[in-house]
């Protein structure tokens, strides 16, 4: 038994061709080749770009600017009234319903129970602003793919203020204008702007840099897509849609603080930028070659397969395949 199994593994196996002129085989092997070879060529090297270096690692910068006026309460409210915060950074709040309670001061010790009461005021709550529809929002994005050095801009350098003042972002029409109407952006995401300005939501606005550096940096363009962030949320009992508090303060002519607190729901939009972008390397191109070139022998496993079981005479195929030399 031991004798057997030594002489089994002191063997040596090289490899011997034997061609086989057969014309099912043979298809069935250029069929396989075939088929290796039109999925590297068109699926991995043109379609993924094999031979491509890849940069996920986009750095970027968003700079966001609010028009439009509303009406509440029959009162006009502007960009400083309604955006919060006023920075216009990446992530912003447009408010469309307060909940006011005037006149609050800070109360006494004994009075901790109620710890911010002056008389007991009832709050008012504000129309939401519907209007918001028609706001206008500016963004400004800039990006570098820190792998290749190359930055960009979101919108054309060429573009004079009167083009940016007069032009809205259209998918089709206007791909590269950086201002956006609200209202197309609810429009996109499905929602219904009375509800969104009732409860409050949240609002992305995802910035994609999917960029083939290896044509001119112009063809490197932005693409926008809307969705509504907290959608998991917005058929929950408890927590629909986005609020938060703030408060004013004043001193009365007797020296004592006193504040406004408002509870606010607002429209919230959070700017997401992404990026990808790609540049011919050797090293990516020689790995993928020789992927390419090793799968192609795939094609004989598969015949060897059908040769030696399930074709006729497969064991005169698997006696000249197979030869022991003593
Ligand atoms: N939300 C917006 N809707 C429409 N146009 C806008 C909006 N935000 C900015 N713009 C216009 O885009 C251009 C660039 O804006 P940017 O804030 O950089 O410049 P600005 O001269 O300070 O703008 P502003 O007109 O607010 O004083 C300006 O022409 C500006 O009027």
């Amino acid at each position: 038994m031991l004798g057997a199994f030594v002489t089994d593994f002191f063997t040596y196996e090289t490899t011997k061709s034997v061609v086989v002129k057969s014309w099912s085989v043979g298809i069935v092997n250029r069929i396989i080749q075939l088929l290796i070879i039109i999925y590297f060529v068109g699926y991995v090297f043109l379609y993924e770009k094999a031979y491509q270096q890849n940069d996920t690692g986009v750095e970027s910068s968003v700079m966001t600017k609010v028009k439009g006026f509303g009406y509440q309460d029959n009162q006009v409210q502007d960009t400083a009234d309604y955006v919060y915060p006023p920075q216009g950074a990446g992530v912003f709040c447009i408010i469309t319903k307060v909940i006011v309670t005037d006149n609050q001061t800070r109360g006494l010790c004994e009075e901790v129970r109620i710890p911010l009461s002056g008389s007991v005021v009832i709050p008012a709550e504000t129309e939401p602003m519907v209007d918001v529809n028609n706001f206008t929002i500016f963004i400004k994005n800039s990006i570098r793919f820190p792998m290749f050095d190359v930055t960009r801009g979101n919108f054309p350098q060429h573009m004079t203020s009167k083009e940016i003042k007069s032009c809205s972002y259209h998918p089709v029409r206007s791909p590269l204008c950086p201002i956006f109407r609200v209202g197309d952006i609810l429009n996109s995401t499905g929602q219904d702007v009375h509800t969104l300005a009732t409860m409050g939501g949240e609002i992305g606005i995802n910035i994609a840099w999917r960029c083939d550096l290896d044509w001119d940096e112009e063809h490197c363009r932005p693409q926008y897509s809307f969705t509504r962030l907290d959608a998991p949320f917005s058929h929950n009992s408890v927590s629909k849609g986005y609020n938060f508090r703030f408060a004013r303060y004043y001193k009365k002519e007797d020296g004592l603080d006193y504040r406004t607190l408002f509870k606010a729901h607002a429209i919230r939009f959070d700017i997401m930028v992404t990026g990808n972008a790609g540049k011919f390397s050797t090293v990516p191109t020689l790995i993928n070659t020789v992927a390419a070139l090793t799968s192609i022998g795939l094609g004989t496993v598969l015949c060897d397969i059908i040769l030696l079981n399930f074709m006729k005479g497969a064991d005169q195929y698997k006696a000249k395949k197979f030869e022991e030399v003593k």
